[in-house]
Parts: C-alpha cells; structure tokens; sequence
C-alpha cells in the first residue's frame, strides 16, 4: 500500500489520550488505517475499545493528540462534521417508521430530492438483503433483519468510513455467523472504510484484514488475523486470542507459542513422539479438547483433536497416547529465530559507530529479556 495520509477515506490517529477525569481510558494510540480496509478493535470488557470507536466518531473528545479522517484533522471537530455511518449493538431504529423511511432518514433530512432517496433506499435494501420488507416497521423484523436495516441506513449517505459497535453481539450464534460473512462480503463490495469493535476473536479473526487488539487503553499488537494468531507478539495477546501451551523445543531457542491444534495424537509410539496419559477429555463438537500430561513437559498440554480421530483411537480419559508437534511449529521457531537475530544485531550495528565492543554482550542480553514469553515447558 501507498502513504496512507494520501488516501481519500484513511484514519490516522497520532499519539491520541484520553482522560475520563483522573481516568487514563486511551493511553497513546497511534494507528493507520487504510482506504477500504476493515479494522477490529479487539479485548477484553473495559479495555478502551468503544472509548477509541467514539473519539474517532466524535462522540467522545480526544484529551490530547491528532485524529486524521481523509487526511483532514477532525480532532476537534464534532461528530456531525465528521463523514461515518454508525451502527450499535442495539440496533437503535426508529421504531414508528418503516423500514424504507429508516434507511431513508439521513437522506430526507439532508432534504434529498424524493426520487434520489427512492432509488436510494431501494439500492441498499437489496444490498442488504431485505426485498420485500420496506414497508414493515422494526417490531415486525427479527434482530438480524433489523440490524440489516440499521446497516443500510448507516450506508444510506455514503459515508466515507463505516463505524461497527459490536454490531453482532445481541444476535444468536447462526444468526450471527451469517451475518458476519454478509457483512464482510457487503463491506468488501463497497470499499467503504470499516471499523468494528468486538469482545469475540473468531469474529475479529473471520472479518478483519486488520485486528487492534487493546488491552488497558493500549494498543498491544496490530497485524492480519493471521499475525496476531501465529505470531502474538505479547503473552496477553497470544492468551487472548485463543488457547496456548509454551515449549521451548530445543536449549538456545526462543519458546513459541504452540496452539492446541499443532499438536497431533497418536496410539502408538515412535522417535518423534512423547508418550503421554490423557488427563481430561472436553468435547467440542467437530473437536475434542484434551489435556495431555507428560513427562516432556513440565505442565499440562492443550490438545485439540478431531473428534473422529478421538472416537477411532480411543482417546478417552485415562488413556496413554504418544504425541508429536505439528511440522508448522518448528518452522515457526526458525522463523521467531532469526527475528530474534535480526532484532539483537540491529541495535549492535548502530552502536559500534559510537561504543566499543564491549557493550555488545550487554546490549544482546537486554534484547533477549525483552523477547516475549519465557517457558516453563521443554520437549
Ligand atoms: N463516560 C465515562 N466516564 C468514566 N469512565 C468511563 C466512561 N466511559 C467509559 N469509561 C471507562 O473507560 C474504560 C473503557 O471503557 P470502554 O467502554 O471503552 O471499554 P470496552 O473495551 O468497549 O468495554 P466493553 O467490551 O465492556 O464494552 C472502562 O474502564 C470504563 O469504565
């Protein structure tokens, strides 16, 4: 991608804080987000994810730093002048108007010409699935129905950035799951800007090109689904999204974060594999959740195996089995291996022009406190 700051719908916000009084809620967030990407705001109940949402909207203040929307400075600009469309777990439609009069709301009282807001209205409620269902009012539509009427009415002035308030939560779980891959596929057909918050890491990890996730009003590590789950750069992220078991595979290699799917089960033994008892057994549906105890480790392992695989091989509670790592987690630690390198030899580079060699082994040392996990586990 090109300079962000150039592009028409991007965000930036450059070292933003926010104070609920004494309350320290967004500690220096500093963040780009791209024309026509879709960014979650991912953590735990309380760690600033709304408060970030609404500064950027507006409808918080930002105590202190820069909010760029469009490469325009908005920071001090109320929501009203600020170009989204917002949607909220809760819905929040006008519930004596209709659905067509709902989408059509923005529209009417930017006094619109009547013809323009019925094409309009008539566009996004196909765009979102609703034929047939303009003229109902919101008591007669189900919470998935009524959530695709606020996600039209959000678009209907097509805003430059879209603003997503756990806007799937109140749904239940099929409901949900399908929404979510529409909503995806709708944002992916619009190019509009997307930023949603959520509690729930299957969601930011199935729609997002991008997750931030935050933790105590900090922003802990922002990557593709793929890197925050492969690679978590912190224990609270590894932790937060998904399960993880620590191994240090070999002495003098970083410890990786090895998730409880990486880990194969066998009924017999071989040269790779450590034998192993099954302590506990959860089921899961499509997979079966096991904790493994076993000699090549000093704490209990995750495991999680198809449930067919449990079923045939008999993995029940109580049992022996062998276990072995998947391929990808030693291709992992090389990985995590010479970053590592790269990040201890950077720093030495630039300190030869001014120190001599003997702060080297310091400078090593006190990058490789900061690395990220250490382990209690060793196979
Ligand atoms: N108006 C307010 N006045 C004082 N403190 C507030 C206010 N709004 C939020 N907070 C505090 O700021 C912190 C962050 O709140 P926020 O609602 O952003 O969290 P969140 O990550 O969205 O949580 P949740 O998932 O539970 O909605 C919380 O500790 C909350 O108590």
């Amino acid at each position: 991608m090109t300079n962000t700051t150039t592009q028409a719908n991007s965000v930036e916000l450059k070292s933003v804080h926010k104070y609920y009084d004494q309350f320290h809620a967004l500690k220096d967030i500093n963040l780009t987000i791209r024309e026509g990407e879709f960014v979650s705001f991912l953590g735990p109940s309380g760690c600033g994810k709304t408060t970030l949402l609404r500064t950027i909207a507006g409808l918080e203040n930002c105590t202190d730093g820069t909010i760029l929307l469009a490469g325009e400075e908005v920071s001090h600009k109320p929501a009203r002048q600020r170009d989204f469309g917002i949607v909220f777990q809760s819905y929040a439609l006008f519930p004596n108007l209709t659905v067509a009069e709902n989408v059509g709301y923005a529209l009417k009282s930017q006094k619109k010409p009547k013809q323009q807001i019925k094409a309009r209205v008539s566009e996004l409620i196909e765009l979102v699935g609703l034929n047939g269902m303009a003229e109902r009012f919101p008591a007669q539509l189900s919470g998935g129905q009524q959530q695709r009427v606020a996600l039209a009415r959000a678009l209907a002035p097509n805003p430059k950035l879209l603003l997503l308030d756990e806007p799937l939560s109140a749904l239940d779980a099929k409901v949900r799951h399908n929404l979510r891959a529409e909503l995806k596929a709708l944002q992916k057909k619009t190019g509009i800007t997307t930023i949603m918050v959520t509690h729930d890491q299957e969601e930011a990890l199935a729609i997002s090109d991008r997750i931030a996730v935050l933790n105590h009003g900090e922003i802990e590590q922002i990557g593709t689904p793929d890197e925050i789950y492969t690679h978590p750069s912190t224990d609270f992220v590894a932790e937060f999204v998904g399960t993880i078991n620590h191994l240090p595979l070999t002495k003098n290699k970083p410890a990786i974060v090895v998730r409880p799917e990486w880990i194969k089960l066998f009924n017999s033994p071989s040269e790779q594999r450590h034998q192993c008892i099954i302590l506990a057994t959860e089921y899961r549906g499509a997979t079966t959740r096991l904790t493994l105890e076993s000699e090549a480790t000093t704490e209990p392992l995750f495991a999680d195996i198809a449930t067919a695989d449990c079923k045939l091989n008999h993995f029940h509670t109580g049992n022996i089995a062998w276990f072995e790592l998947h391929p990808l987690v030693y291709q992992l630690q090389e990985e995590e291996s010479q970053y590592n390198e790269q990040r201890a030899t950077e720093p030495l580079i630039k300190q030869t022009q001014s120190r001599n060699s003997a702060d080297k082994s310091t400078n090593k040392s006190t990058n490789k406190s900061t690395n990220k996990s250490t382990n209690k586990n060793t196979v």
